[in-house]
Formats: structure tokens, sequence, C-alpha cells
């Protein structure tokens, strides 16, 4: 069908090709935090949809090839996929318009004391199990997200877990977080090939979820505690990997270390590991 006659997307009146927001239709309230392009508010836009707007500080992203991708990042659409609604680029700074979750970031939803109290492996595993879905979409459409982590997963209502930011590290410009070498290279969630060649693929996507279910069932540790990324670099050339977490069963852990196969190749694809998932939750829980 020509795109004309498909039914225009459900992103909050979204016509098909109508990625640009005209700024005037947001108001912008509280700030929510910062991240590695500046300050993200939360925002109302035509006076009533809940969004997230991130400002582009000068300097701190490639636009022009952002501003392009951003066409195609809004046509991505999952329920565990943080919505791009689209992107007012007509004026500096560049403002990123998204779906808003009230709960923030996953990690910080992990830290919170009465999640370790429950340490409920049910919800953390159905944590899991929604971000591989939002994962496995991506993977369908040849999606890479190249900075998967509990970081970048959000919480709204009714524990939902969304994925954010897919894809958006392409854009950074800050040599500290594109090179391995960087200070602000995600190390520990880096897989082989991508500590030696920077070689992404949904692959490398994959290995980077087993450390995100380590994090989850370590109710928000962060992986290879204080060791520095010299030493977490040399410990996974060698094939060492994390040790299971206090509260999570075996059969999750099985899941974890073939996220962690040296070779992309024999790990697992998010399809595969999405009707995995969902066995152990249905059999052991
Ligand atoms: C490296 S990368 O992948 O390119 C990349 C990844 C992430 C970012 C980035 O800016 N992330 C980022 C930073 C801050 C907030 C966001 C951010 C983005 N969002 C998109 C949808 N919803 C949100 C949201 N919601 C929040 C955040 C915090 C709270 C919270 O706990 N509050 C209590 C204290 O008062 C305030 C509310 C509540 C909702 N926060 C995203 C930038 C770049």
């Amino acid at each position: 069908t020509s795109p004309c006659d498909r039914p225009a997307p459900a992103t909050a009146g979204l016509s098909h090709d109508k990625w640009e927001i005209d700024h005037n239709e947001l108001m912008l309230l509280e700030e929510l935090g910062s991240g590695q392009f500046g300050v993200v508010r939360r925002g109302k836009w035509r006076g009533s949809i809940d969004v997230a707007v991130k400002m582009m500080k000068e300097g701190t992203m490639s636009e022009d090839d952002f501003i392009e991708e951003a066409k195609v990042m809004t046509k991505l659409q999952h329920t565990n996929l943080v919505q791009l609604y689209g992107v007012c680029s007509k004026s500096r700074p560049i403002f990123i318009v998204t779906e808003y979750m009230r709960y923030g970031s996953l990690l910080k939803h992990l830290r919170r004391p009465e999640m370790s109290l429950s340490s409920n492996q049910g919800l953390l595993l159905d944590m899991c199990i929604q971000v591989c879905k939002g994962m496995s979409y991506l993977e369908r459409h040849n999606y890479i997200h190249r900075d998967l982590a509990a970081r970048n997963c959000l919480v709204g209502n009714e524990n939902i877990v969304k994925v954010a930011d897919f894809g958006l590290a392409r854009y950074v410009l800050d040599d500290q977080y594109t090179s391995s070498g960087g200070s602000k290279f995600p190390i520990k969630w880096a897989p082989p090939e991508v500590l030696n060649f920077t070689r992404f693929s949904s692959k490398s996507d994959v290995w980077a979820y087993g450390v995100l279910m380590w994090e989850v069932f370590s109710c928000g540790k962060m992986p290879y505690g204080r060791l520095k990324n010299t030493e977490v670099v040399e410990r996974v050339q060698k094939g060492l990997i994390l040790e299971k977490p206090k509260a999570c069963y075996k059969e999750v852990y099985d899941v974890m270390k073939k996220c962690w196969s040296h070779l992309p190749e024999n790990r697992p694809s998010f399809r595969v590991l999405k009707d995995q998932l969902l066995v152990i939750s249905q059999t052991i829980l």
C-alpha cells in the first residue's frame, strides 16, 4: 500500500511525515534531569499531551544527520519503545520530543529500597521481558540501539518498561563517549568485537541486554563493581563473565550467559530470547 492510504500513525495525531513540531505548541515544565545532550524537561504539547523534551546543548550532537534520522525513528512504534513524537529543528537549540515516562530511568527504579526488599523474581523477569520485546521489534527492523542499559530504559504506569534513545549514540559528538578508549564509553555493556573493532550489531545489543538483565536481578548494582574500565576489558577478552546475582534463578542466569557468548554468532537473537524468557516465566514462576 502506498504511504498515503496507510492510516496515520497513532503518535499523538502526527500525520505520516510530520516529524517537525512547532515549538509554539509546547509548554516547558519542570526539569527531569540532564544527559549526554543537556537538560531534559517535562512538557505539554498542544495543551494536553505529556511529553519529555531533550534540549540539545550546542555542539553536543551532529544535528543535521540526526534530523534526517528522526524521520525514520518516528516510524519505529512499539509499546516497549519510548515513542519519538518529533523534533523542533527550525530553531536552535533543537528539541527532541518524546512520549513522557513518569517514573524515570529503570536504573533509578531498581535502586529504590522497596525493590530489594520484595526482589520479586516475577516482576524482575517481567521487566526484562518487556525490554526484550522492544529490542526484538528493533532487531526485526534492523535497528541497532548501541547503548542499551538500565539507565537508558524508562518506567511508566503499572510497571511498564520501555527502551529509550535507540540509535541516538550515533549522533553524540563527545569523543570521550564515542571512542572505545574514551572515559564515557559504556565499556561494561560492550562485547569483545565492540571493544576491539567497535563492530556494533543486534548481537552486540544482545550482549548489552545480558548485562541489563544482570542489572535488573542485582537491583541496580554497577556491573563489575568498582573495577576500572581497563580491568573489565581484560576480563571480557579472557572470557570472564559477571557472576550470578544472589536473587536470580539459575535458569535466568543461564540465559544471561548465552548473551555473553564470546562470538556474536553464538548469542541468541532477541526473538529467541523472548521465547526462552516467556517459557521460564510460565514454568518456574
Ligand atoms: C548516550 S545517548 O544514548 O545518546 C543518550 C541517552 C540519554 C540521554 C538523556 O538525556 N537522558 C535523560 C536524562 C534525563 C531525563 C531523561 C528522561 C527522558 N524521558 C523520556 C520520557 N520520559 C523521560 C524522563 N522521565 C523522567 C525522568 C526523571 C523523573 C524523576 O525521577 N523525577 C524526580 C525528580 O524530579 C524530576 C522528575 C521522572 C520522569 N526522563 C532522559 C541523552 C543521550
